[in-house]
């Protein structure tokens, strides 16, 4: 599984407009779909490599790029059969089935598979769940390779939870920008490896997957407070504030600074007792404050996340601290900037009601808190106040396991610390925790996360 590093993704309605925009600079849905065929045409001849493909076409344009796909790949001296669930139902796939010359099947229970499946039924049109009759059918071609054309048949592509199971595809050509399903649960192990085929479309906006990750060198000037210098508050569970002091300094800040715990994971932190925490807040260096990791909900928590916000200093929260800090977030109307980090259950209890899509609700919570907002888990969500999204499926499935939602907090709070963009140390900092997880695989716990031989291992 995998998606292409940052690129567009687009909900249906963003798609539409796309479109528009590209017919009105006078590029013709007609050369759109054309386009598209093409590249489903190529992929299917390099997957299929000689052996017989069988096209699905349903009623819609995504029916027609697969009449498209279909006459490129005989033209091509293909061994390829069409069968259609029902006639072309746009002018569009009426065209592009009109230029198809062989026979078109039935599908129904009697159809015969082949090696390679293309499966061009529904794409960003699917309205309503699949009928049970075609979900059989569908499964009755399943355990053969499987190609589908911008998502898998069934799939609601805007990521909402309204979906039939699909035919499970082992490669997904997405058109002109990816969909929220292609990088959204339960919908995106379907897609199996995402491929963007561009065709054209000006898709910029505000959505992206993940971008690569860059690692840069310190400025040559750089010292110590220049890189950042961030103070982590522990509570009553100091190793998980441990963990996030580590993972501030191996993220790159120049100085991390552990109150309230001598459980200081490294000699180079400086932990302190917690009587100096309200004068660390106070002093001028500081860039970023962490308070959440191992803090239970308390009156302590919410006198230190209150003294935190008073102080104005750039924060990240997580864990108890989102909830305790949000009513004053929403007041402070983004003076103060801030990173967030819920779980699946903290989101829900800091954002109970919000509805739509993982991203929808992400967005929302981004909105009223006026804070970034990492929404996390297997397709963790980033999303700004400002509408600006990124996805970051697939992460690394190593990272479930406790604590290394404590090491993210402590990669925020060194990428926030640098100064910048809140919502761009936020992406950093759930690059760099997934490629380490990913360099570290099976066994991973969340020290190896902030370990020294990983280091040694990245900079080899
Ligand atoms: N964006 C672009 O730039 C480009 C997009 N292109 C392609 O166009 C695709 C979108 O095409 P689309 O809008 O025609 O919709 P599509 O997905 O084919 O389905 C709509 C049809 O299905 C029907 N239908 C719906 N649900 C149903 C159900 N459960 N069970 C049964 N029927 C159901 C629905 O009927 P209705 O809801 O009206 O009753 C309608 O007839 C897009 O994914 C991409 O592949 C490319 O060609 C080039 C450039
Ligand atoms: N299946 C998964 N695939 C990828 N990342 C995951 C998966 N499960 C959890 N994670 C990541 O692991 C981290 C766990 O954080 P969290 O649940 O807060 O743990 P803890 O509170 O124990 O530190 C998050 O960054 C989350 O996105
Ligand atoms: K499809």
């Amino acid at each position: 599984m995998s998606v292409p590093a940052n690129v567009p993704i687009l909900t249906s309605e963003a798609m539409r407009a796309a479109e528009a925009a590209c017919a009105a600079s006078g590029v013709s849905l007609s050369e759109l779909m054309d386009r598209a065929g093409a590249a489903i045409a190529d992929i299917a001849w390099r997957m299929a490599a000689g052996s017989p493909i069988l096209i699905l076409c349903g009623p819609g344009n995504n029916g027609g790029d697969g009449y498209v796909a279909a006459r490129l790949l005989a033209e091509r001296g293909a061994e390829v059969r069409v069968a259609a669930l029902a006639d072309p139902a746009t002018e569009l796939a009426r065209a592009a089935r009109a230029l198809w010359t062989g026979a078109v099947e039935p599908l129904d229970r009697d159809l015969a598979p082949a090696a390679l499946i293309v499966d061009a039924l529904f794409g960003v049109g699917l309205s309503r769940p699949l009928p049970y009759e075609l979900i059989e059918n569908l499964q009755s071609l399943a355990g053969r390779r499987v190609l589908a054309v911008d998502v898998p048949s069934g799939v609601a592509s805007d990521g909402v939870r309204d979906w039939s199971p699909p035919l499970p595809a082992d490669v997904t050509v997405a058109l002109g920008a990816l969909k929220p399903a292609h990088v959204l649960l339960p919908t995106a192990p379907h897609c199996g490896q995402v491929l963007l085929a561009r065709i054209g479309i000006d898709a910029g906006g505000t959505m992206r997957t993940l971008p690569s990750v860059s690692s840069t060198k310190p400025d040559v000037a750089a010292h110590k407070f220049s890189r950042g210098m961030v103070l982590v508050r522990a509570g009553p569970m100091p190793g998980a504030a441990g963990l996030a002091s580590a993972a501030a300094l191996r993220a790159g800040a120049g100085y991390v600074v552990l109150s309230g715990s001598d459980h200081a994971p490294f000699s180079a932190i400086i932990a302190e007792d917690g009587a100096g925490y309200a004068d660390r807040l106070g002093d001028a260096r500081i860039g970023a404050v962490i308070v959440g990791p191992g803090y239970p909900v308390s009156d302590a928590l919410d006198d230190d996340v209150m003294a935190a916000l008073d102080a104005g200093k750039p924060l990240v929260l997580d864990a108890a601290a989102i909830a305790a800090a949000l009513p004053r977030l929403h007041q402070l109307d983004g003076a103060v900037p801030a990173i967030l980090t819920p779980h699946e259950g903290e989101f829900a209890r800091a954002f109970p009601g919000l509805s739509g899509s993982k991203i929808d609700r992400a967005l929302a919570a981004a909105a009223f808190a006026q804070a970034v907002v990492v929404y996390k888990g297997a397709d963790t969500i980033i999303a700004a106040p400002d509408g600006r999204v990124v996805a970051a499926w697939p992460g690394s499935p190593w990272l479930a396991t406790a604590g290394t939602g404590d090491v993210l907090a402590g990669a925020c709070g060194a990428m926030l610390a640098r100064g910048g963009d809140a919502f761009d140390a936020a992406v950093a900092a759930v690059g760099w925790h997934i490629a380490r997880a990913a360099r570290i695989g099976p066994g991973l716990v969340a020290d190896d996360l902030v370990a020294d031989d990983l280091v040694r291992e990245c900079n080899d």
